[in-house]
C-alpha cells in the first residue's frame, strides 16, 4: 500500500493560522470525546504555547465550535528538567500563556513532571511514563499510549520535542518517555516522548512560523531522505500528520499545500 503524505496548510499570517488551528483542535477534541469522553493531548514548548493560546482563547464562533477544557488531559511532549516556576519550564510557559487565562471552574487536568526527581533525568522520565500509564493503560495491556493529538514545534535543525537529528534517542523503541542530558538546544537536561509514541498518536500537528524556518522546511518536505526527526514523524504518521505554517516558513518549498477546510 502506498504511504500517505502529511497535510501542509499554509496561511497568510499567524492570525489566520490560529483560526484554522482552533478548528483542527476542536475536531480532535470532539473525536476524543466520542472515543473515550476525554481529550488526551500533548504539547511542546517553544513558540507553540503562544499560538495555541491565541487559537484556544478566541471566542467561540458557534455551536459547532465549543471547547470543554474540563475534559482535557494535557501532557508535555517534552519538558526541561527545571522547577515548574523556572523561566525554562514548558509547564510554566503553558501556564502563563494559556492555563492562567482559563476560568477556575473550567480548568483542564494537567500532568506536569514530578520535580522531586529533577536531579535524575532517568527517574524523571520513568515517573512521567508512570503518569502516562495511569491515564492510558498499563504497559502490559498496550504497546504504546494513543494520544488524541500531539502538538509539536519544529526547530531550525529539524528537531521536534527533544528528539534531535542524529541523536541515539531516535532509535529508542521501548520507552514511552526518555531522558536526554545533552540537548543541543539549551537547557541540556530534559525528558521527551519517544518517536514511537509521537507517531502512534491519532493525530500529530506541527506549528511552524517565520522565515527562519524556510531552509529546514525545504529539507523536511522536498528532500527524499527522511533522517531529520520532523521527517521521521512525517514518514511514519503520513496523513495523520498536519503542518500549520505561515507563508514565510514555506517560501520556496515545492511540496503541495492543501486548503484547510
Ligand atoms: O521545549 C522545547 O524546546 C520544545 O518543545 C522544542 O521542541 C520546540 O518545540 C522547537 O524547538 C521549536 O521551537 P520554536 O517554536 O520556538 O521554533
Amino acid at each position: 500500500m502506498p504511504k500517505t503524505q502529511p497535510n501542509l496548510y499554509a496561511f497568510r499570517n499567524v492570525d489566520s493560522l490560529a483560526t484554522a488551528l482552533r478548528g483542527y483542535v476542536v475536531q480532535s477534541q470532539n473525536a476524543g470525546f466520542n472515543r473515550h469522553d476525554s481529550f488526551k493531548v500533548a504539547v511542546s514548548g517553544g513558540s507553540l504555547p503562544k499560538t495555541l493560546a491565541q487559537a484556544l482563547l478566541a471566542p467561540s464562533s458557534g455551536p459547532e465550535d465549543v471547547i470543554d477544557f474540563t475534559k482535557w488531559e494535557i501532557f508535555f511532549a517534552d519538558e526541561r528538567a527545571v522547577a515548574l516556576d523556572h523561566a525554562d519550564s514548558n509547564y510554566g510557559l503553558l501556564k502563563s500563556e494559556l492555563l492562567d487565562k482559563i476560568p477556575a471552574d473550567q480548568q483542564p487536568t494537567v500532568h506536569p513532571i514530578d520535580t522531586t526527581y529533577l536531579d535524575d533525568t532517568q527517574e524523571l522520565a520513568d515517573q512521567y511514563e508512570k503518569s502516562l500509564v495511569g491515564s492510558f493503560a498499563s504497559r502490559d495491556s498496550v504497546r504504546l499510549p494513543i494520544f488524541d493529538l500531539i502538538l509539536l514545534g519544529c526547530g531550525p535543525d529539524g528537531h521536534t520535542c527533544s528528539l534531535f537529528p542524529g541523536h541515539p534517542l531516535l532509535r529508542e523503541t521501548d520507552a514511552w518517555v526518555s531522558p536526554i542530558e545533552d540537548s543541543p538546544k539549551p537547557p541540556p537536561r530534559r525528558i521527551t516522548l519517544t518517536l514511537p509514541v509521537v507517531t502512534h498518536a491519532v493525530r500529530v500537528a506541527f506549528v511552524a512560523t517565520g522565515g527562519g524556518k524556510k531552509d529546514i522546511m525545504k529539507q523536511i518536505f522536498d528532500s527524499l531522505e527522511a533522517t531529520l526527526p520532523c521527517s521521521l514523524v512525517n514518514e511514519a504518521s503520513g496523513e495523520r500528520c498536519s503542518w500549520f505554517v505561515d507563508e514565510p516558513a514555506v517560501e520556496g518549498v515545492g511540496f503541495p499545500r492543501k486548503a484547510f477546510l
